[in-house]
């Protein structure tokens, strides 16, 4: 028999059923008020071209920034973006589209449903497995680049200016992260293309809007289970009032602070990979609470499948030995994994080296 889905649950206020009960605790029991992490907060409008380079102030600026930016990405993985060019009242806006279209009528959402095999639609999540735990939320995932790709019969047609504010939102967030790919290569001294020209000119782009809604048992169900992302980068828009991410930094999970204004920047699998394991993709998870819903937007970069990506030659030397193979399509690899219970990141690794030095 098919579960009654979230939403008809989370509205009758039904007991969470076993399947979405986490019993698994590898990364800890479910903490609803971990400590507050101190997520760096970067202005990443300082890396932007068109601010003129030529004050010598301003460049000791965009220097300690970088250097704000790589130790950011080689710790804790991840960073609360400010100066990135989107005012409040256009991330509210966002924020107040994607609500709409969740308050809609279940059958008026199921007209965007995700098809068996897909990822891209409205729903819940893919079950592949019997001892899968389910998550407490509902989501629509839907790509907006390379702009031939969008797949329009899958974007809200109500409220009528969704399309208008995915379009916007995705191009203002493709520039963020465009941005981000070459200060990243700059904060390793690197060109700025280095990472940037393994995702080629036709990055692909999906946004996923993730629905949490109150949950009658936030201590045994998670809205979304612990993983890392497979993108290259993760562009996070929060929901301005209410709380639920966590990371897990130093060995524990920590709450990610709300800054109703900055965009959450996590590092993705993918990147871990190209940075030769320098940046560190992160582990975080979102918690339910009993009261309140929860919207959150995320966007996932990755390059096209058939693209080889693999560390950047001048990250790899003899006190960083190459820690990952080249490999094609990652979101298949992490896909598997994920099915098996495994570590994608753990599958692409090359085997390290005893301590003299022999393989
Ligand atoms: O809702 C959030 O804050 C995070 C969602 C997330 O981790 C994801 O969609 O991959
Ligand atoms: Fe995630």
């Amino acid at each position: 028999m098919a579960l009654p889905s979230v939403e008809e649950m989370s509205i009758k206020g039904d007991e969470p059923p076993p399947e979405y009960i986490v019993k698994d605790s590898t990364f800890g029991s479910i903490e609803s008020s971990p400590p507050l992490g101190s997520i760096p907060i970067i202005n990443i409008g300082l890396f932007s071209s068109q601010l003129s380079p030529s004050h010598d102030h301003h460049s000791k600026q965009v220097e300690d920034e970088l250097e704000k930016l790589r130790s950011a990405l080689s710790s804790g993985g991840c960073f609360q973006a400010i100066g990135h060019g989107m005012s409040s009242s256009f991330l509210d806006k966002v924020r107040e589209v994607a609500k709409q279209f969740f308050a809609l009528p279940a059958e008026e959402k199921q007209k965007y449903s995700r098809a068996v095999n897909e990822s891209e639609g409205y729903g819940n999540d893919v079950v592949v497995s019997e001892k899968q735990v389910l998550d407490w939320s509902y989501r629509l995932t839907l790509r907006v680049f390379p702009e031939d790709l969008r797949r329009l019969h899958l974007w809200p047609q109500n409220p009528t200016d969704f399309g208008e504010m995915l379009h916007e939102y995705g191009t203002r967030t493709k520039s963020v992260i465009d941005l981000l790919f070459k200060a990243m290569a700059k904060s390793l001294k690197l060109e700025e293309d280095s990472f940037s020209k393994q995702f080629g000119d036709r990055v692909l782009m999906q946004t996923r809007f993730n629905f949490y809604p109150p949950c009658s048992r936030p201590d045994q169900v998670l809205g979304v289970k612990p993983h890392t992302d497979r993108s290259g980068i993760t562009i996070l828009l929060q929901d301005g009032e209410v709380e639920g991410l966590q990371v897990f930094i130093e060995d524990r999970w920590v709450r990610v602070p709300i800054i109703p204004d900055a965009l959450l920047v996590n590092l993705g699998d993918q990147m871990q990979i190209m940075s030769n394991g320098i940046f560190k993709s992160p582990m975080h998870r979102v918690v339910t609470n009993t009261e309140k819903m929860r919207l959150s937007v995320a966007t996932f970069s990755e390059p096209e499948p058939h693209r080889e990506i693999g560390p950047v030659d001048l990250l790899i030397d003899e006190n960083r030995p190459r820690l990952y193979r080249n490999v094609k399509n990652y979101g298949a690899i992490n896909y598997e994994c994920f099915q098996k219970g495994t570590v994608a990141l753990e599958t692409v690794r090359v085997l390290s080296m005893n301590a003299s030095g022999i393989r």
